[in-house]
């Protein structure tokens, strides 16, 4: 059964939490009293289910239920986690956490908040242990970062349960050992804005010029690498030792307005807001929003390729949902072709003719053999041992078009195994109408990878193989087998 996640806030981030929730299988609850909440909500649903598929080939859990409350209490009823995402104001959140913790007993409240300590949140809880700061970043569906914070109060044991929910839906939790005003990562942000701040008030820069001096330079790095191992790079071969003794003499130089904060006035608004305006107006925030997104998701995918930084994240996360997913309902036995890939069509799948490249279907038919070796026990740690399957033959179909967006559901039946050899046939169906848009006919050969010859596979593997071969026998062969090119029909 699915689990429980209750949102209370729907705004920005509260949109963002219900989001990942949603996506990644759980039930939803969203409480907030403004009547825009389900439209406004719906929209970040929306973007976040074009975007955070787009981040794995994997195949998305089936999304859980939606739903809106009318009370707190209606709400909070059955949740397995709550996560709070009101505005920014203490007594509003000491008085939902009071209204919340009138039903709920035991179950781990998160608190979006960007700046206040779990110690302040707690003060006058019915049960303060409970209470935590699980700070987001925008968008909470595509970036990983969750900052938990907790206080003295807090229960240590439901502490890592909540991080282990958040690991649950693909995020990175970072445990902040001691509470202060604003975690870490917003005390950046704050000195950056800060800085910001007096670049365009003083007339030294533009909003857009900023915005060039951050995305064309030390923005990339940041992004991949931070702050320290940046800086270590930049000490050259003498490393950190040497940058700091560069460097360190200019903290006390004029360089930066430190702790002065601008007087915050409508002038230096307005001043902002119009050169934002002027850089950016031309784009609705919704547009931007996507525009982010996909950039996202090309720097994360990049991240990804090289097991690094927050794309390690999410070769961990595939990894959990892989375990989850490829034990097919009804095990190795179940008379039907096994679904193994749930991809969705990605822009740069895309070719001249506007519909998927054909390199691409040969890539989802690998996915499927992939995962259908792991799932018959020829993983990596059994290629390591120096075993493994290669494709000997493919012969593909086009049938049908696959289109930007596209949800394919990839499924492999078994039409004969042997020690040495596998012959399958995959289908690539779009999820929309169930068309059938590519099929593929492979022989697989089992190899001793070290002598580059074929030869019987381990036992195990060759029994786990059988046991689907067996239940696929009972299956219609397709029409498609055994086709060639430029035969007569
Ligand atoms: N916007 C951002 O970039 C980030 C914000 N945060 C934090 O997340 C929290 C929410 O911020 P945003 O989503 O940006 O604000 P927002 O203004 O977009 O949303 C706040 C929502 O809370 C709702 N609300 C007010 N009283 C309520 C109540 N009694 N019960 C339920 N809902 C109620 C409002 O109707 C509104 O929809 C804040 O604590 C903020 O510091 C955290 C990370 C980033
Ligand atoms: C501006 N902010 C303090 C609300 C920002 C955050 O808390 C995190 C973010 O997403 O930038």
């Amino acid at each position: 059964m699915a689990r429980k996640a209750s949102i209370i806030g729907g705004g920005v981030i509260g949109g963002g939490w219900a989001a990942r929730f949603l996506l990644n299988g759980w039930d939803v609850s969203v409480f907030d009293p403004d009547p825009e909440a389900p439209r406004k909500v719906g929209e970040v649903i929306a973007n976040a289910r074009k975007a955070l598929p787009a981040l794995s080939d994997l195949p998305m859990p089936a999304e859980g239920k939606l739903s809106f409350a009318s009370t707190i209490t209606e709400c909070v009823e059955g949740a397995d986690y709550i996560q709070e995402s009101v505005s920014e104001r203490l007594d509003l959140k000491h008085r939902v956490f009071a209204q919340i913790q009138q039903v709920s007993k035991g179950v781990p409240i998160g608190s979006s908040t960007s700046g206040f300590k779990p110690s302040e949140l707690q003060e006058g809880a019915a049960d303060p242990s409970t209470i935590f700061v699980a700070h987001p970043f925008n968008p909470v569906y595509l970036l990983p970062l969750a900052e938990v914070v907790p206080s003295a109060k807090s229960d240590p044991a439901l502490i890592e349960r909540a991080k282990e929910t958040l690991r649950e839906i693909g995020m990175f939790p970072l445990h902040i050992r001691k509470e202060i005003d604003a975690h870490i990562a917003d005390r950046f942000l704050e000195a950056v804005w800060r800085e910001a701040l007096w670049l365009v008030k003083d007339g030294i820069a533009t909003t857009e010029e900023i915005d060039e001096a951050i995305r064309m330079g030390f923005g990339l790095r940041w992004g991949q690498m931070g702050l320290f191992e940046t800086y270590r790079i930049a000490g050259g071969e003498a490393g950190m030792k040497h940058f700091m003794a560069q460097f360190g003499p200019c903290l006390t130089w004029p360089w930066t307005k430190l702790m002065d904060v601008p007087e915050f006035n409508d002038e230096l608004v307005d001043l902002i807001a119009g050169q934002s305006d002027a850089q950016s107006g031309h784009h609705s925030i919704r547009e931007l929003e996507r525009i982010r997104d996909s950039n996202l998701i090309g720097f994360l995918r990049a991240l990804k390729d090289r097991d690094w930084g927050a794309g390690r994240v999410l070769l961990e996360h595939d990894r959990r949902r892989q375990a989850a997913f490829f034990e097919p309902e009804g095990g190795l036995s179940a008379a039907a072709p096994l679904v193994m890939a749930r991809p969705q069509v990605l822009p740069s799948w895309i070719d001249y003719n506007g519909h998927m490249t054909e390199s691409r279907y040969l890539f989802v038919a690998s996915e499927c053999t992939d995962n259908f070796m792991r799932l018959i026990g020829a993983d990596a740690a059994y290629i390591k041992g120096g075993h493994s399957y290669y494709t000997a033959e493919t012969h593909i179909m086009h049938r049908g078009e696959a289109k930007l967006g596209d949800r394919l559901t990839g499924t492999l039946q078994v039409l004969m195994a042997d020690e040495k050899r596998m012959h399958v046939f995959i289908t690539l169906t779009r999820d929309q109408d169930g068309s059938t848009v590519a099929t593929l006919e492979q022989m697989l050969l089992h190899v001793d990878m070290a002598a580059g010859r074929v030869c019987p596979a381990a036992p195990e593997v060759h029994a786990r193989l059988q046991a689907v071969a067996r239940a696929h026998a009972t299956l219609p062969r397709p029409d498609a087998v055994g086709r060639h090119v430029g035969q007569r029909t």
